[in-house]
């Protein structure tokens, strides 16, 4: 009976456990959710201080801030208040669990089962009962303590698998993509005059897309193929898709339908990307001209050093040189706040023309420049071999491209043929 009762004392110390852990395993995972939100509003302050400053916007900002800092503060209140519950759970168990064995013994005592013994063997028969109960509920009370640490480590790892479905996920989508995979295309295009097989870069067929958090399509059924030599502009309003096709080529988003190819390779040698935003990492100046090479391309020491002064020259931006001290000079500056959106758009170019690639796929590179310097990045990609892949809304692009891609919202798009300088 004695052991038995034990093993019920375990079972019911667990019911009450596993009841006191299930809201702190929910209320640990929004903490964490909270305390990651609270650390990327800090971070979004640092990065925009000065657009907020120039809104005056430090009052609001700190409101919105204390928001989030309140709200996770609250939560981590009620977390302490369960917690405070389980720690008690916890210890009662173990305080009750030392004193059930001597009432494991006492009950046949005082029922008269142990009479004939005397007192000397009464009290062996106590202490060996002792020995053997208070190691068996000391046993269970070790496995009861665990509880703590165990809704802690399940509110982690709920958070932890969360992120870790939504990383499968994106792994799975991009393991089904095959390109083998994709209907045979038949499209007329006259514009793939210059195209011979293997010197595509782009092959769509009847592609529609849209964005994440809509059900109207951006683009329906766009045919397109972008071969070497043929410079295609892609125009239209805002918000019509012109960024989301490159998101769609690019894999960061799913078509709805259609089928896609990107057929050159991504880097140096085949397809490179320039983003609307242009994108610094940190570092020397070399470090962001080569970017995203590691070490420097290829391995040819002083020339290599000619070509980025050349280019950093050829973009307009030499005299970052001297501002940095030199290509490998470690800046203490944040590239981001000492640069204006110009510059970084030129260091952008001086980027793309160290990386030669075949084809440049350019949003918006140069939104931030004067109409003639860009028409001089324009022409200097051009005599570099480049072949140009451009959003944009001025017309003045107009004359660097052969063929016009014009969404024009609702779905709809028109390719048309420009006459080039
Ligand atoms: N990350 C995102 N998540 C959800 N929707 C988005 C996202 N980015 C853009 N959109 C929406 O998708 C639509 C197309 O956006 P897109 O960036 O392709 O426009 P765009 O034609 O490049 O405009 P712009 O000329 O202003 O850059 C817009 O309605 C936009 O609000």
């Amino acid at each position: 009976m004695g052991p038995v009762s034990i093993f019920g004392y375990f079972v019911l110390g667990t019911i009450a456990n596993k009841s006191l852990m299930g809201p702190i395993v929910s209320t640990l995972f929004l903490q964490e959710k909270l305390e990651g939100d609270f650390r990327f509003k800090h971070m979004q302050i640092r990065v925009n201080a000065e657009s907020a400053a120039f809104y005056r916007a430090g009052k609001v900002e700190y409101m919105r801030t204390d928001r989030r800092l309140q709200a996770l503060l609250q939560t981590q209140r009620h977390l302490m208040n369960k917690e405070f519950w389980l720690y008690i759970g916890v210890n009662t168990f173990d305080y009750l669990g030392g004193f059930l064995s001597y009432m494991v013994i006492a009950i046949p005592i005082f029922m008269g089962v142990y009479d004939g013994l005397s007192p000397g063997e009464l009290s062996g028969l106590i202490s060996k009962n002792a020995f053997v109960c208070i190691y068996l509920i000391n046993c269970f009370s070790q496995l009861i303590d665990l509880s703590t640490t165990v809704s802690d480590v399940a509110g982690y790892t709920h958070r932890i698998g969360e992120l870790k479905e939504v990383m499968d996920d994106i792994i799975r989508k991009q393991c089904d993509y095959d390109p083998a995979s994709g209907d045979s295309y038949d499209f007329d295009s006259d514009f793939n005059v210059h195209a011979g097989p293997g010197d595509t870069a782009f092959v769509l067929d009847r592609l529609s897309y849209k964005s994440p958090f809509s059900d109207e399509l951006l683009v329906k059924e766009l045919s397109l193929k972008v071969s070497q030599g043929t410079h295609l502009l892609v125009v239209g309003n805002t918000g019509t898709g012109k960024t989301s096709l490159l998101r769609v080529l690019n894999r960061l988003w799913e078509s709805s339908s259609g089928y896609m190819e990107m057929t050159s390779c991504f880097g140096p040698r085949g397809i490179l990307f320039l983003p609307q935003k242009p994108y610094l990492t940190d570092g020397t100046l070399r470090e962001q001209v080569i970017y995203p090479l590691k070490e420097i391309y290829p391995a040819s020491g002083p020339v290599d050093d000619e070509r980025i002064i050349e280019f950093l020259d050829l973009a307009g931006v030499a005299s970052l040189l001297k501002r940095t001290g030199g290509l490998d000079e470690t800046v203490d500056w944040n590239w981001y706040d000492a640069l204006t959106p110009g510059e970084m758009q030129r260091l952008s170019f001086a980027r793309l023309f160290y990386l030669q690639p075949k084809y440049a796929v350019l949003d918006e590179a140069t939104s931030a420049l004067t109409e003639e310097t860009e028409g001089q990045l324009y022409r200097a990609c051009k005599q570099l071999g480049m072949t140009l892949f451009s959003l944009g809304h001025r017309t003045s692009l107009q004359k660097y491209h052969d063929v016009m891609l014009r969404l024009c919202g609702e779905g709809r798009w028109e390719l048309t043929k420009l006459k080039t300088q």
